[in-house]
């Protein structure tokens, strides 16, 4: 288990990482989300005693992380994939960790085949790819058999087949029992990876939900109608008791109702149809929807342009993250869905 509790980062005026509070729990993967310069990679380093925080703290299993006696053997991380001596084999990396952390020589082995690396070990990894070094990363942080894991964008560089691999290898270390936390920038990606996430923004905490929470307030289906006669349209789903919303462009959009049934409705009333579609809003939406306000730089014509944060009424601060069904009283979760909600009361 991870507890953060107030983490707080400045880089001289810099506010990085903004009281962040929040558990990662042992057997499901967390997914650690936010746009490029959220304060991912600055948290992840702060959990192990890469960076010192400007004030909270961070407990491995109770622990602070000076205090964990042979640290791979509790923590194991993959941080910066290309971060290893160029000169070195694979197999003499992992040694080198090994032996500075009381871990048995036999387990390099081992590890350098759980990770496909076996048939390259004397090779220098100066000479490895992006993938190898990725999976090279992951072996360091297997090394020491640790409960806890952590891996910082584990899937970049890697091919489909290796994407495949590393989320497989994930979800069996957390069936296995052991912490395992990923950053991402990919909601795609970590919506079939993760079982829970934890979403920031320029450094403050936007979500801490499970991922089934997060797809069901999230993502909605709908039905989208188009037709030359949209009154008469509009007149035959009002008498059939259906709602439908007029969004410009001549469209409707109907919610609960199959298609099948719209379009079969339309035929008996011989109305034309210019579209009958069912849709569905990516997660990819709802999390860029999520964190649209806390992007550091927008892309415009020109140059980069700071983002503006605060102006917009999606707008969170740290007090009210989304999380899972907030209780009376709190406040409501923001966001794709809650926006959809809005435009249909
Ligand atoms: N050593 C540093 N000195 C000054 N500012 C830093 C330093 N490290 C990070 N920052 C700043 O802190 C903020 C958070 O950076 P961080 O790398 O933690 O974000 P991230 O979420 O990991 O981003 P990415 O997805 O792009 O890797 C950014 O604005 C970054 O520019």
């Amino acid at each position: 288990m991870i507890e953060l509790v107030g983490l707080t980062k400045y880089y001289g005026d810099k506010l990085a990482v903004d009281h962040l509070t929040f558990t990662v729990r042992p057997g499901i993967v967390t997914g650690f989300l936010g746009p490029n310069g959220a304060g991912k990679s600055t948290t992840m380093r702060m959990m192990l005693d890469l960076d010192n925080p400007t004030s909270g703290t961070v407990r491995i299993d109770g622990k602070h992380y000076r205090q964990l006696q042979d640290p791979l053997t509790y923590i194991g991380a993959l941080l910066e994939a290309k971060a290893v001596h160029g000169g070195r084999s694979a197999a003499n990396h992992l040694l080198c960790l090994a032996q500075s952390n009381g871990i048995a020589r036999s387990r390099v082995a081992e590890v350098l085949d759980m990770v496909g690396l076996s048939t390259v070990a004397k090779k220098r990894s100066k000479g490895f790819s992006l993938g190898m070094a990725q999976r090279l990363g992951i072996a360091a942080a297997l090394l020491g058999d640790p409960q806890v894991l952590l891996f910082d964008e584990p899937v970049n560089g890697l091919d489909p087949e290796g994407i495949h691999w590393i989320r497989n290898l994930m979800k069996n270390l957390a069936a296995q029992g052991r912490t395992v936390f990923v950053s991402s920038h990919l909601m795609s990606e970590m919506a079939l990876t993760a079982d829970h996430l934890v979403v920031i923004g320029q450094g403050r905490l936007m979500a801490d939900t499970s991922m089934k929470d997060f797809i069901h307030q999230n993502s909605r289906s709908y039905v989208r109608m188009r037709s030359p006669e949209q009154q008469r349209l509009l007149d035959v789903l009002h008498t059939a008791g259906i709602n439908a919303v007029a969004v410009g462009n001549g469209s409707l959009e109907i919610d609960g109702v199959p298609a099948d049934r719209l379009g079969e409705l339309a035929a008996e009333h011989r109305l034309a149809l210019h579209e009958l579609s069912p849709q569905q809003a990516s997660l990819e939406e709802a999390f860029m929807q999520l964190t649209a306000e806390s992007v550091e730089y927008h892309a415009h014509d020109g140059d980069p342009v700071p983002a503006q944060a605060g102006l917009s009424p999606h707008t969170r601060t740290p007090a009210e993250p989304q999380s899972a069904g907030a209780a009376p009283g709190e406040p409501q979760p923001t966001g794709w869905g809650a926006d959809w909600q809005r435009k249909r009361s």
